[in-house]
């Protein structure tokens, strides 16, 4: 027998509330040349050609429908015209799925050395030997033809934060510049597409006037990017309460480098498609294990007898046959054992959270679980 109750007035404000919270909150599927996407989605960074640690086999187990690759490193080593030479990305790293490469822009700023910014594009000298390259709208773009990217990215600037409103601003203009240039640039191909990277900073006219000028360039997908840059997740969020309602409904929508689960939870109900971000494997190279009781630093002297597994539940390779004392030890010894089970670890459990999300989202049920 079903009893309707009646919530009184002020709990009924409450849940509304809560429902309203998950109202932007969507689940999806993005069907590409290189098969299909579930969204919210988290995609493995796989910088040089390969996630670290892991055989694309074993992503794949992990339930990973995407990876990311990397313009700027790729493009220096081995070179995009010899990855082209030998049949491309997918069969150089043996990964048949989609791939999405970053522009490069981003990696330019925080890795190279000595580089100049032009209306032209960036030149820069190589981390890696000092030689001088130039990333353009144009270049980057071929470069990620030459790659076979699935998902290709504009050549945009990460305004950096924190950011003045004219440094914003004209930081804005050359990124709508840019993807202009990179719009027209693109080979467009049925299942491959081209993101547009909104930017403005945490200023929301700026973001308005972004997303306004992107739209108008009819990309397969949207990124927001100029987050994730150390203004913090309260500011982060107050940027995303309003910018993903600025780009079209029916298109993916990508918040760039996030992030930690707490991050992800509230992007998705921000209204936030897909996630990237380096911390399950930088992490679980560096002993952190995400865990549904937090994360467990193996590295402390308290596991190095504890003989039960990270998750007991967890179906990975680290938590069915080892225990926290092996990984403990495999990670103090500074064994490459240790940096697998770690990294299959943290990118299953990345996987579950999505999954979870996922299925939350498909019942209409809030998801507000942190674990
Ligand atoms: N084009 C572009 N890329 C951005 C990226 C790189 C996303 N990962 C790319 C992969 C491709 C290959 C490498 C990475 C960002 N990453 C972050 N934050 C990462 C913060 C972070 C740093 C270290 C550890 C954890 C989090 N903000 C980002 C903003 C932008 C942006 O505006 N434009
Ligand atoms: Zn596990």
């Amino acid at each position: 027998e079903v009893s309707i109750t009646k919530f009184p007035a002020d709990e009924r404000k409450i849940i509304a509330k809560a429902h309203d919270k998950y109202k932007k909150a969507r689940a999806g599927i993005i069907n590409t040349r290189h098969g299909q996407i579930h969204t919210p989605a988290f995609m493995p960074v796989g910088t040089k050609g390969t996630v670290k640690a892991m055989l694309p086999e074993s992503v794949q187990t992990t339930g990973a429908d995407i990876i990311l690759g990397n313009t700027y490193h790729l493009m220096l080593q081995p070179g995009a015209k010899r990855v082209f030479k030998l049949g491309g990305l997918h069969k150089f790293m043996n990964w048949s799925k989609p791939l999405l490469t970053d522009s490069g822009g981003f990696q330019v700023m925080s890795l190279s050395k000595l580089r100049k910014i032009t209306e032209e594009g960036v030149i820069f000298n190589s981390h890696i030997d000092g030689s001088k390259f130039m990333l353009s709208p144009e270049s980057s773009t071929e470069i990620q033809y030459l790659l076979g990217s699935t998902i290709t990215m504009a050549f945009d600037e990460c305004t950096p934060y924190p950011s003045t409103y004219e440094q914003a601003k004209s930081s804005m203009e050359l990124t709508s510049r840019w993807a202009k240039r990179s719009r027209k640039a693109f080979y467009s191909r049925d299942g491959y597409g081209q993101f547009g990277i909104i930017q403005g900073s945490i200023y929301n006219d700026l973001r308005l006037k972004s997303a306004l000028d992107l739209i108008e360039l009819d990309f397969e997908g949207y990124a927001i990017g100029g987050l994730a840059v150390g203004e913090g997740q309260e500011l982060m969020f107050k940027v995303l309460d309003y910018a993903p309602d600025l780009l079209p409904i029916n298109k993916p929508r990508y918040l760039m480098g996030v992030g930690k689960p707490a991050d992800i939870i509230g992007a998705v109900q921000r209204g936030i498609d897909m996630f990237d971000c380096v911390i399950p494997t930088r992490s679980g190279r560096n002993g952190q294990a995400f865990t549904k009781y937090g994360v467990v630093n193996i590295r402390n002297s308290k596991y190095k007898e504890d003989n039960t597994p990270l998750e007991e539940d967890c179906l990975c390779p680290a938590c069915k046959n080892y225990t926290k004392a092996y990984l403990h030890y495999l990670v103090k010894v500074k064994e490459i054992l240790g940096a697998m089970l770690m990294t299959w670890h943290n990118l299953m459990y990345f996987q579950k959270l999505m999954l979870r999300i996922r299925e939350y989202i498909a019942q209409g049920k809030d998801f507000d679980f942190i674990s």
